[in-house]
């Protein structure tokens, strides 16, 4: 018996942890999950899944709309009541599903908000809990804008459990949560404004098809404004006025700010045990290890700079329970990480970017495979992708334009990451119609072969 009252504490119980906590439960660990709100955390109750469910409608939406005047006739329409009731039907309960199988696991759970007393202890629920290693995963949240207001803003959270579809919508910041949110509610029915701080949208996202979105966009009806500064929300009557520092002035019924996500830190009392943080997160090493022995941290609440998504999360949940349990003493290593934006149509990427590609010489590769695999697609004329190769014709980098990116992009990944070459890929037999055996025999003759 140790002096502890667990083995590993884990303070928040999203991706980042859970993973973790299964696994070291299994391996024999005495295990304690602190969560403040619902177990699972934001993808699952308030993020990814939500919003992918609310999103099916609008995608089917989409598609039936690229086949009006070819086979396909009349008007469809979302009904945002009934979709968000469906929302709650199948999202609501997850967090208690897991909670139970959590605790059919053996791991002990407390609802509460953990308070750092010392290096092995901390406070929650009114009681202080100690343990031998403890791994930080308390994520992030929305970063409201500090203006005259603010509290008139919604954030992404009351967003996806909105119950009725005001008339018009507001987005502040053109970044991943905006754009994705504006597409959906669009295709829902609203009439929809963005305002945008910098001079484009989607940072770090394949040029090309940011242009392309933002097109998509304003043919839908979307406003966009760029380079203006939100300075003010308003109350007017029963509706609502944003103002910029150059003058705009957009009436509104619903803003939601989509500025950003801050990491959760303040609450933990971080500095009564030294660990270190800066804002873009908590500081780690390779072996996701803060500045204190014994304390680690996983997923959006490290600062970092790959992408602060589920699947990079999840992965370093899987490191940790390995490192912990013993079977591994290497560091970190992250292979390339695939991400989706899962705007209308969809924009994908993994790996080098063709900004990247011009400065190290590689080739990159425009594949119109939409245009010319209009048998195989859902008649998406404007899907496209676009491929680095480097010198010895190894794929290390891909982006995709079209409905089914998400699942290109995952089978690029496999390429990439396995170093696959023609020859190693031609001993599958892929399904046939498909995207993917399409966008395989267009990108054969630039592949390493053997
Ligand atoms: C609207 C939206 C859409 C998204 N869509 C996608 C997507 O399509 N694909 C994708 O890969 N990613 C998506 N993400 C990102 C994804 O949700 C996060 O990367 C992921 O949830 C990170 O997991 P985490 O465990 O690090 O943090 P979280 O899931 O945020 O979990 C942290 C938990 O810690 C708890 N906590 C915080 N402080 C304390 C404390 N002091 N004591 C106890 N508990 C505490 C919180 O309540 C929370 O439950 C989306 C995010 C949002 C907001
Ligand atoms: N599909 C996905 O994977 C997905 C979807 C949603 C959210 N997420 C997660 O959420 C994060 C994105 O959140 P986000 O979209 O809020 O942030 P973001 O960083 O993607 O975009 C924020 C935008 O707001 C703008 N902005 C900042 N201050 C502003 C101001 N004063 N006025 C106007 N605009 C301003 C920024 O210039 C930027 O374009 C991702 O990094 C990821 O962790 C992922």
């Amino acid at each position: 018996m140790t002096k502890y009252d667990y083995d590993v504490m884990f303070i928040g119980s999203g991706h980042a942890n859970w993973h973790a906590a299964l696994a070291l439960r299994k391996a024999g660990k005495r295990v304690v999950l602190i969560e403040k709100d619902l177990i699972a955390g934001t993808c699952t109750n308030y993020g990814c899944n939500a919003k992918i469910l609310l999103d099916g409608a609008a995608d089917v939406l989409h598609q039936a709309v690229a086949y009006q005047g070819k086979g396909i006739t009349g008007e469809l329409k979302i009904d945002w009541s009934a979709l968000m009731a469906y929302k709650q039907k199948t999202i609501n309960p997850l967090h208690l599903l897991l909670e139970q199988q959590f605790k059919a696991a053996g791991i002990e759970i407390v609802n509460g908000t953990a308070e750092f007393v010392d290096q092995h202890t901390v406070t929650a629920a009114g009681k202080n809990i100690s343990a031998q290693d403890i791994i930080i995963g308390t994520g992030q949240r929305p970063s409201i804008l500090p203006i005259p207001g603010k509290e008139l803003m919604h954030d992404s959270r009351d967003f996806l459990d909105l119950p009725e579809l005001p008339k018009h919508l507001t987005f502040i910041g053109a970044g991943i949560v905006s754009l994705e949110f504006a597409m959906l509610v669009r295709a829902a029915g609203a009439q929809v404004t963005v305002i945008e701080f910098a001079d484009t949208a989607l940072r770090g996202v394949e040029e090309k098809y940011v242009e392309q979105i933002l097109q998509r966009m304003r043919d839908l009806g979307i406003e966009l404004h760029f380079n203006e500064a939100v300075q003010s929300v308003v109350k007017q009557d029963s509706r609502l006025v944003v103002t910029t520092a150059n003058g705009l002035k957009v009436t509104t019924d619903y803003v939601v700010a989509g500025t950003g996500r801050i990491p959760n830190v303040e609450e933990l009392a971080l500095d009564k045990v030294g660990v270190k943080f800066d804002k873009t997160g908590i500081l780690v090493d390779d072996h996701l290890q803060t500045n204190v022995e014994h304390i680690y941290a996983s997923g959006d609440v490290i600062a970092k700079r790959i992408p602060k998504l589920t699947p990079t999360a999840t992965f370093e949940s899987n490191y940790l329970a390995a490192l912990l349990a013993g079977q591994t003493t290497a560091p970190i290593q992250y292979p390339v990480v695939a991400s989706v934006i899962f705007t209308l149509p969809r924009i994908a990427q993994v790996g080098v970017t063709s900004a990247q590609a011009a400065a190290e010489d590689y080739q990159v590769v425009t594949i119109p495979y939409g245009a010319r695999l209009r048998f195989q697609t859902k008649n998406e004329p404007a899907a496209e992708a676009t491929l680095i190769f480097d010198q010895e014709h190894y794929l290390v980098g891909a982006s995709v334009y079209g409905d089914e990116a998400p699942e290109l992009i995952n089978f690029l990944t496999m390429i990439i990451s396995q170093k696959l070459t023609l020859n190693k890929l031609n001993q599958a037999v892929f399904a046939f119609p498909s995207q993917t055996i399409g966008l395989l025999s267009m990108l054969s003759p630039y592949l390493k072969q053997i």
